[in-house]
């Protein structure tokens, strides 16, 4: 298929045989502001390479979506830079082992959850590459992980010695080969290959031939059982030639390889869905000195996955939701109470931007969209976020004010859908909420020309600056008139907690169900109430007997009575509901 793009002097991209027209749109408002629709499929980072400014190649995201470029080595460059970390260059074995096996955790806890895999055996060699695993074992432990570990060959330096009682006590088992369970398969998630990296060569001797049979016919990557273990290599796949990789064909196959420093040519090899860079310590010093190329990490990470990520079956992907139940008789009377409660745990859970919330709106043509926007209050009256009154959202409230919100909780399990009828908020309100902002998103509200074609970034990035350099004196930024909040008066909220097996519970407050229900009613009585003063009338003139004339009093009474409490709970109900 032809993927040509052909730009057109308005910046709008046209995509052969495709009917979508892409183009740049200015966007300030979501929390996470993406100029160039094209950035928002690219799940790489892109740069240049980051740990050499040297190095003029660029990582991209190709269609196949892998890494074009990285360096490999070869044992003895592995070998020499080891050396060279830890005599001319400061470091000591124990600080480049912590950081090579907190690597190999973080990346293990970025693909394994420790809710589906948290079975870990880690078998450890005799040299450096079992240090990393007795490391990583550790740091597992600590991520919500039950590591075993199976060190056959110990080794008497202070720095393993050190280790192993580090996991002793943490009350972590240490497994002798025999302990071994004859199926692995049963005990253990995942397994973490740290007998061999480097400094390999020849062929495994006991006891660790057997232990890499062992893992060998586990299973392999391609054939998907569910219930067998994952493996996971520290640096090189154990008993895999350090350049040529697996020669016999009848390795270890991991399914998830991290790399330490800068893969080993035996990577090449690796077919496996997971590629990890580990070991984030490399001085500019081994970068020049090898000319090495390597992914940027990101932000704080420890690890960077490197390669082709796996292709997903979007149709197995599923969580099977663990919460506690949420039922009715927990649940405050008034709506805006359960959403606090609700919107304080998720903040107490540390969740990131806990108020992003999507809007979705629909114009007088019927076309509902959707986009996140922030929430920045909720009083008596409502849900309020701020925006552009220019925006394609604002065009729709326009034309019609309904809209629905929905907040997803993820680390809670929680979901809160809010609907109702939006209005905009006090011109005074805008000003007080545009001058608490930082200076930077003030003047990116003057410069955004939201859900327009922009003419290209430079051209954005140029007004900015000169806005900025305006405004550099510290004097007051007016708020544009195209600038303000709205506020969503709701209707019903809808509480969601996910269950086990897809039974969630949902609990709704509804303030027209509930009002029709308690109208209906009224109805219904005051009919009841006609008839039953009919026929105390008919008592009157002597048609009904004196006992029946009783009943139909009492009946009027109790009516009365009920009719009574139905009003003061729609008066209740509605003074809780704007409370
Ligand atoms: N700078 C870095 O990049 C960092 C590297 N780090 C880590 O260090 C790893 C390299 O460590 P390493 O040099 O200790 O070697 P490693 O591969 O663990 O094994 C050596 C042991 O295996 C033995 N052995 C060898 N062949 C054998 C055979 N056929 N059958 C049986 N045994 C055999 C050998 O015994 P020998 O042959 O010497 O008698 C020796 O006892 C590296 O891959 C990475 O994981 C991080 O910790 C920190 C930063
Ligand atoms: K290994």
């Amino acid at each position: 298929m032809r993927t040509s793009i052909r730009k057109t002097k308005t910046m709008t991209c046209l995509l052969a045989n495709s009917l979508f027209v892409k183009s740049s749109i200015a966007s300030f408002q979501s929390p996470k502001p993406s100029l160039y629709l094209s950035d928002a499929f690219c799940t790489f980072p892109t740069g240049f390479c980051n740990s050499n400014p040297r190095c003029s190649r660029r990582w991209f995201c190709s269609s196949s979506r892998t890494m074009e470029w990285i360096s490999y080595l070869s044992q003895l460059e592995a070998a020499e830079i080891d050396e060279t970390l830890m005599g001319p260059l400061g470091f000591s074995v124990d600080q480049l082992m912590e950081l090579a096996g907190l690597s190999v955790a973080t990346a293990i806890a970025e693909v394994y959850r420790s809710s589906e895999y948290s079975r870990v055996l880690a078998i450890c060699g005799p040299g450096n590459n079992g240090g990393d695993g007795l490391v990583a074992a550790r740091h597992l432990h600590h991520f919500g992980y039950k590591p075993s570990i199976c060190y056959p060959k110990r080794t008497p330096k202070p720095l393993y010695t050190g280790l192993v009682t580090q996991l002793e006590s943490l009350s972590i088992p240490f497994l002798s080969v025999e302990d071994l369970p004859s199926d692995l398969s049963n005990e253990f998630d995942i397994m973490v290959d740290a007998m061999f990296g480097f400094s390999f060569h020849g062929t495994p001797r006991p006891p660790f031939d057997n232990l890499i049979q062992r893992l060998a016919s586990l299973h392999n990557y391609d054939q998907t059982h569910q219930k067998s273990p994952v493996i996971v290599s520290v640096d090189i796949p154990s008993g895999w030639h350090v350049e040529e990789g697996d020669i016999s064909g009848e390795g270890i196959k991991p399914d998830m390889l991290v790399s330490l420093t800068a893969p080993k040519f035996c990577a090449k090899k690796f077919r496996g869905p997971h590629h990890f860079l580990g070991g984030r310590f490399v001085p500019l010093t081994i970068v020049d000195k090898y000319k090495l190329c390597l992914p940027p990490y990101p932000g704080t990470s420890m690890c960077v996955r490197i390669g082709k990520p796996p292709q997903v079956d979007i149709s197995a992907l599923r969580e099977n939701y663990i919460s506690p139940a949420f039922l009715e008789e927990q649940v405050e009377a008034d709506p805006f109470n359960q959403f606090h409660k609700w919107f304080d745990d998720a903040v107490a859970a540390g969740l990131r931007e806990p108020n992003a919330m999507a809007l979705s709106t629909a114009g007088k043509d019927g076309k509902p969209s959707s986009r996140m926007v922030l929430l920045k209050g909720v009083d008596k009256d409502g849900l309020v976020w701020y925006t552009n009154y220019e925006s394609k959202k604002a065009h729709q409230l326009s034309e019609n004010a309904c809209a629905s919100i929905l907040f997803y909780w993820d680390g809670l399990n929680r979901q809160v859908r809010v609907e109702g009828s939006v209005e905009k908020v006090s011109e005074e309100e805008s000003e007080q909420y545009f001058h608490s902002r930082p200076r930077g998103s003030q003047i990116g509200a003057m410069v955004s020309e939201q859900s327009s074609v922009v003419p290209g970034r430079e051209a954005f990035h140029r007004k900015y600056k000169e806005l900025e350099d305006q405004f550099s004196d510290g004097s007051l930024i007016p708020k544009p008139k195209h600038w303000g909040g709205y506020r969503l008066k709701p209707e019903l909220f809808e509480f969601w907690q996910g269950q086990p097996s897809r039974l969630h519970d949902r609990l709704q407050y509804s303030l027209v169900e509930f009002i029709t229900n308690k109208f209906s009613f009224l109805v219904t009585s005051l009919k009841e109430l006609k008839i039953a003063v009919f026929f105390s009338e008919l008592i009157k003139v002597g048609v009904c007997s004196r006992k029946s004339q009783k009943l139909f009093h009492s009946k009027i009474l109790v009516l009365l009575l009920l009719q009574a409490i139905c009003y003061t709970e729609i008066s209740e109900y509605l003074h809780a509901w704007r409370r």
